[in-house]
């Protein structure tokens, strides 16, 4: 992995994916005529913005026609100290029946936040019934070596099976640990510690990894982008300026323009650099919002910069 080189806030990159398209190949070929579909496995927050009310808009700035599979709903993201919380497991098994039925098709399956451990197997099911779909797993658990709290051990333990056979997996840094079976390092990994949960995650199956916020505490974050099929040399670091505070629901934006970038024909590194330029520049507008801190990452004004990848 070559050292990003750092200029005072664009995205750098350790290689030069914008011209190295060979080193960077689509995973998905795009028809710029075709309008691909993709489930989206996720809860819904009537507040706070994250889940599918970033996946829907989200995706669909990038050209995707989003069908949303919805995991639970919540009142309020779980950042609120006070939020409802319905667990939608039982509706699933009937709602993708009908799909079924209908001979609805998909291009992507792209979970994320789970209600409960059977949810594995309602994602499962996709993978069976539409193989040709590309699977994107965000595998949402917690974030700074803290489990979400309507997470239990036995979600975690279900969501490693969502591993194997990912085609793009997009955990954090806890997240990562978790599937990896190992101990929490904190977030200033070096690459050495980097490149060893890189393996781990591949050496589990996953066909492509992009391992979130690296933060050695030099004013950036690196995102860090592998593949099982090119090794050492195929890694890729993505570094980009790290703003001062945090805002919530920043994972499922990043998580859900990579994806609509990816089913936009870009490579992978290119769709992280997207993503995560597009995540600094909609925290940038966030802040000037009431209630900044909680709110959830306001996009809108930023969706520009997704409807112009198809073509
Ligand atoms: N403070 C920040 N400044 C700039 N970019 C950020 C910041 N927080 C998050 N991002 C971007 O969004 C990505 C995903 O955010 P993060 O909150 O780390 O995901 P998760 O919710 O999965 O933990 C990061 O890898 C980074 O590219
Ligand atoms: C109900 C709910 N859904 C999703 C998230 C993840 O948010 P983030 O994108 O910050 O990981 C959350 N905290 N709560």
């Amino acid at each position: 992995m070559t050292d990003a080189t750092t200029d005072a806030h664009a995205v750098t990159v350790s290689a030069d994916v914008a011209t190295a398209a060979a080193g960077d190949p689509a995973l998905y070929s795009r028809d710029p005529r075709y309008i691909p579909r993709v489930a989206a496995v996720h809860d819904m927050c009537g507040y706070g913005k994250c889940s599918l009310t970033a996946a829907i808009p989200i995706l669909s700035a990038a050209g995707c026609d989003v069908c949303p599979v919805p995991t639970a709903l919540f009142s309020a993201h779980t950042k609120y100290d006070v939020f409802t919380f319905h667990d939608t497991t039982g509706i699933l098994p009937g709602y993708l029946d009908a799909w079924k039925a209908e001979h609805v098709d998909l291009d992507g399956v792209y979970s994320g936040f789970l209600g409960s451990p059977e949810q594995v197997a309602i994602i499962r099911r996709l993978y069976r019934e539409y193989p040709r779909a590309l699977r994107f797993v965000d595998p949402v658990m917690g974030d700074g070596g803290e489990l979400y709290p309507t997470y239990t051990p036995e979600l975690c333990e279900a969501m490693r099976a969502l591993v194997d056979g990912a085609d793009v997996l997009m955990p954090n840094l806890t997240e990562a640990a978790i599937l990896a079976g190992r101990d929490y390092a904190g977030g200033d990994l070096d690459d050495r510690a980097v490149n060893g949960l890189l393996d781990a995650l591949l050496g589990m199956g996953a066909r492509h990894v992009v391992l979130k916020g690296v933060d050695r505490g030099d004013g950036l974050i690196r995102n860090y982008v592998a593949d099982a099929a090119g090794g050492a040399a195929g890694r890729r670091e993505l570094a980009h300026e790290k703003l001062s505070y945090m805002i919530q629901g920043t994972g499922d934006a990043f998580a859900s323009a990579l994806c609509g970038a990816v089913m936009a024909g870009r490579g992978l590194a290119e769709s992280a650099r997207i993503a995560g330029e597009f995540v600094r520049h909609a925290m940038g507008n966030t802040r000037n919002q009431p209630r900044f801190e909680e709110r959830g990452l306001s996009f809108e004004l930023n969706l520009g910069e997704l409807t112009g990848l198809v073509g």
